[in-house]
């Protein structure tokens, strides 16, 4: 019997998805509660009790409950939620941008959201390695397939009724993942957020543009480059040679979950633009993909075993 891993939510998109993944694994013995007991605080405070590992995949305020019911320091946290993304005392849980070493010592680590992890990925290099500044006034346009949204979304999308081709929002600004965003990209403030969903199930879009007076004199070759050699060591992570030849870019629609993040760096002709970004899979990288990768990191796995990294 390998570690307990307690799954708190189970039966949610990003749930069901952990589980349906770590079925095939013999290192890890997964504990979820019956459909009759998943909502019941008695027994989840006894299985969050019993577990080596808890990944919470729960709506924030019950994922703040859960933590709440936490006895002592014996079971590791996972907190797929937005609860802790900027709480002190949780490792941020993007091994890549954090340190793997971080994370494989932490007890609570809070799982990035699918948005920042776009974002954050294509920013945070670049602010440390001092190409762009922290305070610049930066915009962030991104499309994410309707599995984002969780149940709702996907009850919406998959009902009766004819659902948008293009679904606009946070018109009004105040998106929950503004803090993460402008805390763990390093930025003085967080972008203007524009994201909106699309009808696939999965896959996510994250782009920066940038004018080049953001770039400090360097070109969208240099941006590209700093990219590649941050992520040189990363399995999970690919920058992608510039192909001039690239006029679209696509979501692929996939039906299975897809745990790469490649990113993209195209220029302008006359280096006056860059346009920064990374594809993902909202449901991959962005949530279950992550968790297991923070899972096997902390159990001191090597790599990201278990991770589909190929499309
Ligand atoms: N979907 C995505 O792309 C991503 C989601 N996340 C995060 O993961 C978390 C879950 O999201 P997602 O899977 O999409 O959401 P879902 O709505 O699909 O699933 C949430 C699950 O939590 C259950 N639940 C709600 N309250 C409680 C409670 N008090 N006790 C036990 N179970 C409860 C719900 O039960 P019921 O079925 O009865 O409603 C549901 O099964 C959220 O915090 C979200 O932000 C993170 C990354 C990406
Ligand atoms: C399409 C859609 O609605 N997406 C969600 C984000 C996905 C999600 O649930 O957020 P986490 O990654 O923080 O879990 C939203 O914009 O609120």
């Amino acid at each position: 019997m390998g570690a307990r891993v307690f799954i708190d939510g189970a039966a949610g998109t990003t749930g069901l998805e952990i589980a349906e993944r770590l079925e095939s694994r013999d290192d890890f013995s997964v504990i979820i509660l019956p459909d009759e007991l998943r909502k019941d605080d008695s027994a989840r405070a006894d299985a969050l009790n019993a577990a080596d590992f808890a990944i919470l995949c729960l709506p924030d305020d019950a994922a703040r409950a859960s933590v709440d019911m936490l006895r002592d320091d014996s079971t590791r946290v996972i907190d797929a939620s937005t609860a802790h993304r900027v709480a002190e005392g949780w490792t941020y849980g993007f091994p890549e941008i954090v340190g793997a070493e971080n994370v494989r010592n932490a007890r609570l680590v809070s799982n990035p959201g699918c948005y920042p992890t776009g974002f954050i990925s294509l920013v945070a290099p670049l602010v440390r390695a001092g190409l762009i500044p922290a305070d610049w006034p930066y915009g962030c346009h991104a499309v994410s397939g309707y599995s984002g949204g969780g149940k709702a979304m996907i009850a919406r999308y998959e009902g009766e009724e004819p659902a948008p081709a293009f679904l606009g929002y946070a018109l009004h600004g105040g998106h929950k993942h503004l803090p993460e965003m402008a805390a763990h990209a390093g930025l003085v403030r967080p972008p203007l957020f524009s994201p909106a969903v699309v009808p696939t199930f999965r896959g996510m879009i994250v782009e920066v543009a940038l004018p080049a007076s953001a770039f400090l004199g360097s070109t969208p070759d240099d941006l590209r480059d700093a990219l590649a050699s941050f992520y040189e060591s990363s399995a999970i992570v690919t920058v992608k040679p510039e192909m001039a030849e690239m006029t679209e870019i696509t979501l692929a629609g996939d039906t299975q979950p897809w745990d790469g993040l490649d990113i993209h760096v195209f220029g302008g002709k006359q280096g006056e633009q860059a346009r920064l970004v990374a594809v993902l899979d909202n449901l991959g990288k962005g949530a279950s993909g992550a968790a297991l990768q923070n899972l096997n990191v902390m159990a001191g796995l090597p790599g990201a075993t278990g991770l589909r990294l190929d499309r």
